[in-house]
């Protein structure tokens, strides 16, 4: 059975640690400041930001919340960004995706100031994460690497498989792997026998959307699993992109769905957040 990489507790580690650090900024007088935009009523990304905003107040880091109309205008959310890009007091600028249609999002995180671009989505610093030289690192991948380590696996030489290259999650994650020297292999919807690939991973990086479909039985014997996935399906139940009972069967060790990568997300921006605020002192 595999060992479950308990996201929650790490979370906790990590933010126990960032409370302390803010505390010590506030004796200076500095309190990072993180702005969260949401745009629009969708009840996932409510939930989230909501989840943001009381993670903040938990580790003292001051958080400002911009709720706008769903039919807001991308001149009236620009003109918003350029006020917070222009704020001593905000290290950090989150703009919840996705917004509505009416809006760029491209024009939009490229409008976020690159030194404020707390979800590491501005075009600069995707760039820098690409040459090895991160400024900010987008928040769930930084939160999958953190895991990595803090289960004690070492990178180097081995087969990491992502499956989805989305710009938040697979394609930023597959560069940090690759820049802890594994041979990573980045699959998507049109990859040609997905099972044959996943089944060579030591390591096996699930971002896709689909609830449950990386099956249990392609696992290899002692791979890690880290599973980004987070599907409602029903009301209530969350699951992931990994058939996790069978997986866990097969992988040395698995992240659960809640309570994995979900935690980790929220926690990095806090520290995406406090690292900014440190550079602006
Ligand atoms: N825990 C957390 O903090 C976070 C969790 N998530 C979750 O992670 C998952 C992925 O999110 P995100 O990256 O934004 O998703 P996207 O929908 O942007 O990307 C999904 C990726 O999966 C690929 N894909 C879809 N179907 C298949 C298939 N049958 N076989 C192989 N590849 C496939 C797509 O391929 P193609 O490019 O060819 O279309 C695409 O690259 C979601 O469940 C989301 O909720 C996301 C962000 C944060
Ligand atoms: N600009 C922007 N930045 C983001 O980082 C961003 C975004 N937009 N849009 C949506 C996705 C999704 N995302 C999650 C955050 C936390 C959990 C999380 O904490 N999940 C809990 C469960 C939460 C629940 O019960 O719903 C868990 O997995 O244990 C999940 C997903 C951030 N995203």
């Amino acid at each position: 059975m595999a060992k479950i990489i308990d996201g929650k507790a790490i979370a906790a580690k990590i933010r126990a640690e960032i409370s302390a650090e803010a505390a010590r900024l506030k004796e200076r007088g500095i309190v990072p400041g993180l702005a969260v935009v949401l745009v629009g009523e969708d009840p996932a990304s409510k939930v989230y930001v909501s989840m943001k905003e009381k993670a903040c107040a938990d580790v003292g880091i001051f958080s400002d919340e911009y709720k706008l109309a769903a039919e807001t205008s991308e001149e009236e959310l620009l003109t918003l960004i350029d006020k917070l890009n222009n704020d001593p007091k905000i290290h950090g600028i989150l703009v919840q995706l996705p917004l509505p249609k009416q809006i760029n999002t491209e024009r939009v995180l490229e409008a976020i100031s690159p030194e404020k671009d707390a979800d590491g989505f501005h075009p600069y610093n995707v760039g820098r994460l690409v040459i090895g030289k991160p400024l900010f690192q987008p928040c769930t991948p930084y939160g999958v690497m953190v895991m990595l380590k803090e289960t004690g696996v070492d990178l180097t030489g081995k087969e990491v498989v992502v499956v989805g290259r989305s710009n938040i999650v697979g394609k930023p994650v597959a560069f940090m792997c690759l820049q802890q020297n594994a041979t990573v292999t980045l699959c998507h919807s049109k990859t040609r026998d997905l099972a044959a690939k996943v089944g060579q991973a030591d390591v096996v990086i699930a971002a896709v959307g689909v609830p449950e479909m990386i099956k249990g039985a392609w696992i290899k014997e002692g791979a890690v699993v880290i599973d980004v996935g987070v599907n409602r399906v029903g009301e209530k139940k969350l699951v992931g992109d990994v058939e996790y009972a069978a997986a866990s069967e097969r992988a040395s060790a698995i992240t659960p769905v809640p309570g994995g990568v979900g935690p980790m997300t929220i926690t990095m921006l806090l520290q995406n957040t406090l690292e900014s605020a440190k550079r602006g002192m």
